[in-house]
């Protein structure tokens, strides 16, 4: 552990009031512990500080944060800290990104920026900073953005002749003069709400800067602005939206990437009130290391990556690189308090093969769910995205490696709120694979949050004990239900429900069910998987389990504690090859149709 940052940064907590526990423990590690801090790949330095919207509140202490002298990202956006910038930061050589937005920081800006010499991203946004703007930031070479709108800043603008400068937005000061012509490239609304003369003398020109120089636009009249700013702002992201809709993703039918849908993530916000944005917080659980807030995830660059039966999913880069998964929640039945219970309950579990959900935001137009972005994406994808040329099978100790991990995850979730904690939806578009290959049961407990009138669900229908009537009155039973369907899947290969030449929708269950009453139970087996030796008996075995599972009479059905016996036993009743990772060869159908009628007992 880096020890002198560590001590900087204790000694920073220790003189700043925080009233968000931060869990900085002295005896735990730093690196990889304390909720903000990120340590370089050798872990001997602090190099990054992301403490937004922490409830911060003071100045910052002098020689604490300076003594970070290895730091890059400093974020302490969305508190209330207030003071000057401390002259001891110019230590920080290596700063390149620094958040400081929305706080009650005062005062001038730092005359030398040009000791930041990597400085590439600065927002000192809504603050209360004032005198002028320094000319040292034209020494910033590498600078691509500088927001420095809704302050007091005044005098005239310097010419910040930075040519990697990307974004400027200098709104909402008290600058004047005429705007030098390095800036001339921005749009207009980087220097809107100034005491500059118009571009276009709309008044005698002596007139109008003079006026604007002393008098603030008044309260009501700014409201209006703001009013009729939204209603234009979302009369264009409706527009925006129509023509996306119409044109149904990209051209190669993947989920297109597209600034209008992450518009319409933003579009949410953008209608809200300031003060509600202020009094609205992401919720973060216990144990996020992830450091955020809500302007970061509206900011962050976002890409829809489907839309399912409880709204759209996106996924969002945020400024630090991190990829987090926002579910932006749609036509919920419950109220700000059963939906934050039941979001405390999710949140609070904790599995190994359990998606853990990061953070939420309720407020009343907008419901977000914040998880962890899977990279090999959902076992659905993978099991039935891509077939042909090309396309990696999963193969069967990954199957076998699903069906184990799923069946803890799921008899986890069975254990929690005194053993009457459901799933409800159970399905493999829900089921996760990671970067490593760890298993992970995603989207619990959102079935409970629908209202009365769901849209019709049919991709759950294949997945739907035989009782269940009302998706939210899912049981333990019938969550077992949907998880036999997902081992027939691993199986078989084929999807819950499958449509037939004649447009017939056929259940997966029945399907599999006559196949085997049939005797033929060799073909109910994923050709895929008929290229590895030796498996047959745990396909056998896997196939039995699944059909306990989806049996019609509920009591009847196994327990989730008893399915992971059983499905942890398929490999020490199988062919016995039990430490051997099975590879692809051939192996002759037959062999198993030899055994298939075993299953036909059953
Ligand atoms: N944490 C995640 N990591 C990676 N991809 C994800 C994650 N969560 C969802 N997705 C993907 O986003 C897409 C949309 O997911 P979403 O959960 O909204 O709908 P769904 O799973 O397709 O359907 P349903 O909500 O009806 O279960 C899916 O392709 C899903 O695989």
């Amino acid at each position: 552990d880096p020890v002198e940052d560590k001590e900087a940064l204790l000694d920073f907590r220790r003189h700043i009031q925080h009233s968000r526990s931060l869990n900085w423990n002295e005896s735990s590690s730093v690196c990889n512990t304390w909720t903000g801090v990120t340590c370089n790949e050798d872990q001997s330095r602090v190099i990054a500080l992301r403490l937004p919207a922490m409830a911060l509140n003071g100045s910052i202490p002098p020689n604490t944060i300076s003594r970070l002298s290895a730091i890059e990202t400093l974020s302490l956006r969305s508190n209330s800290i207030y003071g000057f910038i401390p002259s001891d930061l110019s230590k920080l050589q290596n700063l390149t990104y620094l958040y400081l937005e929305f706080n009650r920081f005062s005062g001038p800006l730092p005359l030398d920026f040009s000791v930041w010499k990597k400085l590439t991203v600065v927002d000192l946004s809504n603050n209360f900073f004032n005198g002028s703007i320094p000319s040292s930031i034209t020494n910033l070479t590498r600078l691509t953005t500088l927001i420095l709108a809704n302050n007091s800043l005044s005098g005239d603008i310097p010419d910040l002749n930075v040519p990697s400068l990307q974004q400027l937005n200098l709104s909402n000061n008290n600058l004047t003069g005429s705007v030098p012509h390095s800036l001339q490239r921005f749009p207009s609304s980087a220097l809107s709400e100034n005491a500059l003369p118009p571009a276009l003398p709309v008044q005698p020109p002596n007139i109008q800067p003079s006026m604007r120089k002393h008098s603030r636009i008044s309260e009501p009249t700014l409201l209006g602005i703001i009013l009729g700013g939204c209603v234009l702002v979302f009369v264009a992201i409706a527009i925006l939206i129509i023509c996306c809709y119409s044109t149904k993703g990209g051209r190669d039918g993947r989920p297109a990437k597209s600034q209008k849908i992450e518009k319409s993530l933003k579009k949410g916000v953008s209608e809200r009130t300031e003060s509600q944005v202020k009094n609205s917080r992401l919720v973060f659980f216990e144990g996020c290391n992830l450091a955020f807030d809500l302007e970061d995830l509206l900011r962050a660059s976002a890409e829809v990556l489907g839309k399912g039966t409880f709204g759209t999913t996106y996924k969002a880069a945020l400024e630090d690189a991190t990829t987090v998964v926002v579910k932006r929640l749609k036509e919920l039945n419950v109220g700000k308090r059963e939906f934050e219970q039941q979001m405390e309950m999710v949140g609070s579990i904790r599995h190994e093969n359990v998606a853990p959900l990061r953070a939420y935001y309720y407020s009343k137009d907008e419901k977000l769910m914040v998880y962890d972005y899977y990279h090999q994406g959902s076992i659905s994808a993978i099991l039935h995205g891509r077939r042909g040329e090309g396309r990696t099978a999963l193969d069967w100790d990954t199957r076998l490696r699903i069906a184990i991990s799923t069946a803890r995850g799921i008899a986890h979730i069975h254990t929690e709120n005194g053993g009457k904690f459901v799933h409800g939806d159970i399905r493999a578009s829900n089921i996760f694979l990671n970067s490593q290959g760890n298993v992970y049961v995603s989207d619990i407990g959102l079935a409970t949050l629908m209202s009365p009138m769901p849209p019709p669900v049919v991709r759950a229908a294949g997945y739907r004990a035989p009782e269940v009537t009302d998706i939210r009155k899912a049981t333990h039973a019938s969550d077992v239900y949907s998880f036999g369907v997902l081992l027939l899947e691993l199986l078989t290969g084929k999807s819950s429900t499958n449509t037939t030449g004649s447009d017939e929708v056929v259940h997966l269950v029945r399907w599999v069910n006559s196949v085997v009453r049939e005797e033929w139970t060799a073909e109910v087996f994923d050709v895929e998987l008929l290229r590895y030796p030796n498996i047959e008996e745990e396909m056998v075995e896997m196939l039995q389990i699944g059909m306990a599972c989806v049996v019609r009479i509920p009591e009847q059905r196994p327990k989730m504690l008893d399915i992971v016996k059983m499905v942890e036993e398929i490999r020490q009743v199988g062919t016995g090859n039990k430490s051997e990772i099975s590879s692809p060869t051939t192996s002759t159908p037959q062999a198993i149709s030899e055994i298939g009628s075993s299953v036909a007992a059953h």
